[in-house]
């Protein structure tokens, strides 16, 4: 056991800025281990204020310590009446690499359950002006909110399922964090026991606060790790309430709107199932997941998700999809994947194509349709039959299966004659459709269903333009120039992005397009400079509709009337995902009219409130965008005639003949 000098507590008057941070030698070796660096130090720079400060030694847990040679060998060490250790500051594998070199290991982690948190505060938090004014949040205070506000959920309609798969450590706000720790002794504390424990060692942040939002929901150490390098400080509601019934094995139907982190509610079950169950040699793990998708965007956005969140116990997840190297993604398969992320027409496309699958997928141990209502519509449904007939094939094989999307809800009957005439029927129960469709193994799958009553997430503020249809435009323009911000606008037709486009681009605006006739390669590029842009425009058609996850949309303009309650949800949900808000506006124009109220039946709303405008300045605007569409016309006249010219002069110089320059 090592030890440091606890100081007693730090006043304005008794500090000196010295004892308040205590650098670490930066130029420590590799194999120095985390103890002899602490010692020395004590010996040396902490000398002084250890005799005014009269310190006194205490005993330090094994974590609480690193040298962090990527900080420069500084590692905050401060305390005020206690010790404060910036375990966000700290890399953690090299505590491991230093821990494990050294003969001593200290590997005590009971001590922490003896401290009084109530005694701590963060020392970033701390600054004697705003001390003086309001009084500063304790570590305790701070943990006990976190859990608070983790677990403060109302639970609907699922309350009785929920009651039964949530863990046993219900919260009880009475509990300060001595019990808490005290109920439950895994080492290391506060995190749930795992066979990954053994298997990917990962040293954790126990004290990080966010974490402990997450303990209870069955998550093995890799993953928490992950989770708390992405910085997700808590669960949302349907991964929460997927998570603990999915960690045990049961098969899922999760509904949630749109941006509500769908992705990961069945990701980390999955990615926790190969984890946990894979070959330890690596030459032996196989293909174990499928998760199938409907666009290409989404899947390659799904598998950069998960690997995200897989960084300490990297599972092989290879995505295929259409418009990319068939030959490239064949070069994969063969690398023997654990996950595959998968559109269903490549899919398809290498099954019939190759035998690289070959009884493989019908010994997948997990099965995942994400944006689960598209897949059996029209255009998907075919293909998804056959592989679903494929991973079916093997009645031994035992399967969980988990099916998600914002438009599962049953309350809403968005699948009404949508379904494929080869698919089950025109049910009024789409859920119904879904389980007859999938061949679930457990004959009562778990049904979490968390959307707003709408489906439309509450962060999202709804608005409405009425004009002419001649004048959409001008109405567009004027919302981009006048609501600055990053817009993503939907159309019905590839057609009115083609003619959107020139317009706003003589117009100053920064346009992307983005539809399904456009190479795969530039779809992609079109997609990163949206991101990337701060103020841009991507003017898509539906293929951007679902489950798109790009940062900071600020707003989503349904630029025509989408066909159905599911688009507009699904187009709508591009804006305020995660924590954020985000606004919609529709564009109806009297031709519309009929469908947008059918619309506003679907989604059981009134009226969507007309955005209140200064009609004398979209008035303005009508002449710049009118001279825009005659450039973009003349534009286009002159293109034409020149495209001609080039294909006589051309014909003339193959015939061998001269062009009458009257003609
Ligand atoms: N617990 C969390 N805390 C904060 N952010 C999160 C959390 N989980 C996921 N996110 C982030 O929220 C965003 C939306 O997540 P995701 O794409 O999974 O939503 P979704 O519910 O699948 O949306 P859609 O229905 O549109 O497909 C992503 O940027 C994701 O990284």
């Amino acid at each position: 056991m090592w030890t440091v000098t606890k100081k007693p507590h730090l006043s304005a008057q008794n500090s000196t800025p010295g004892a308040q941070t205590k650098p670490l030698n930066s130029g420590q070796s590799e194999d120095t281990s985390t103890s002899d660096i602490l010692q020395t130090e004590t010996k040396s720079s902490l000398d002084e204020p250890q005799k005014q400060l009269q310190w006194k030694k205490v005993e330090i847990p094994k974590h609480f310590s690193a040298p962090d040679n990527e900080m420069g060998g500084l590692l905050e060490f401060e305390e005020i009446d206690g010790e404060y250790f910036d375990q966000n500051s700290l890399d953690l594998s090299k505590l491991d690499q230093a821990e494990n070199s050294h003969p001593k290991k200290a590997q005590n982690f009971d001590d922490l359950d003896d401290i009084n948190w109530d005694d701590f505060i963060f020392v970033d938090d701390f600054d004697q002006d705003t001390a003086d004014k309001t009084p500063i949040k304790t570590i305790g205070q701070l943990a006990r909110e976190s859990i608070d506000n983790s677990q403060n959920v109302t639970f609907d309609s699922l309350e009785t399922v929920q009651k039964s798969v949530e863990p046993e450590t219900q919260h009880n706000p009475s509990l300060n964090i001595k019990q808490k720790n005290k109920k439950s002794k895994p080492a290391p504390k506060n995190l749930p026991a795992s066979k990954a424990d053994d298997k990917d060692k990962v040293v954790l942040d126990t004290f990080n606060e966010s974490l402990w939002a997450w303990k209870n929901l069955g998550l093995c150490d890799a993953l928490l790790k992950g989770i708390q390098s992405c910085g997700f400080k808590k669960p949302t509601e349907i991964q929460k309430k997927s998570l603990p019934p999915a960690n045990k094995g049961r098969d899922i139907l999760g509904a949630a709107e749109t941006g509500s982190g769908k992705t990961l509610a069945f990701g980390l079950p999955m990615l926790q199932y190969v984890i946990q169950n894979r070959a330890e040699n690596i030459s032996d793990r196989c293909l174990m997941a499928l998760v199938l998708l409907p666009t290409r965007e989404l899947a390659l956005q799904v598998k950069e998700n998960l690997s995200k969140v897989d960084r300490e116990s990297p599972v092989r997840i290879v995505s295929l999809v259409g418009g990319m190297s068939l030959q490239k993604q064949e070069r994969l398969l063969t690398q023997n994947p654990e996950i595959i992320v998968a559109t269903t027409g490549r899919l398809w496309e290498i099954i019939e194509q190759t035998d690289l699958l070959t009884g493989k997928l019908e010994k997948i141990k997990f099965l995942v349709l994400d944006e689960a209502d598209r897949m059996v519509e029209r255009g998907h449904f075919k293909e998804l039959t056959e592989i679903l007939r494929i991973v079916n094939s093997d009645n031994e094989a035992k399967r969980q299966t988990m099916v998600f999307s914002a438009t599962l809800n049953k309350n809403l009957s968005f699948q009404k004659k949508k379904l494929s005439s080869t698919g089950p029927g025109n049910s009024e129960n789409p859920m119904q459709e879904m389980i007859n469709v999938l061949k679930f193994k457990d004959p009562n799958p778990l049904m979490i269903d968390v959307t707003p009553a709408n489906a439309i997430s509450k962060k999202i503020f709804e608005t409405r333009i009425d004009c002419l249809k001649s004048e959409k435009e001008v109405y567009l323009y004027f919302f981009l120039t006048r609501f600055i911000g990053k817009s993503l606008v939907f159309v019905n037709s590839i057609s009115s992005i083609r003619r959107l486009i020139p317009i706003l681009t003589n117009l100053n605006v920064e346009v992307f397009p983005l539809h399904a006739q456009m190479q795969q390669r530039q779809r992609l590029k079109n997609l990163d400079r949206f991101k990337e842009s701060k103020h841009g425009v991507l003017i898509a058609s539906d293929v951007a509709a679902r489950g798109l996850d790009i940062p900071s949309v600020d707003h989503v303009i349904h630029y025509q009337v989408p066909r159905g309650g599911e688009l507009y949800v699904h187009r709508s949900g591009r804006t305020a995902r995660a924590h954020l808000e985000g606004v919609v506006v529709i564009i109806v124009c009297p031709e519309e009219r009929k469908n947008y109220l059918k619309l506003c039946k679907t989604l059981r709303k009134d009226e969507i409130p007309i955005l209140p405008m200064e009609y004398s300045m979209v008035a303005k605007f009508k002449p710049l965008v009118t001279l825009s569409r005659e450039i973009d016309s003349i534009e286009h006249r002159l293109d034409k005639e020149s495209h001609d010219q080039e294909w006589m002069s051309k014909a003339a110089d193959e015939m061998g003949i001269e062009i009458d320059p009257d003609l």
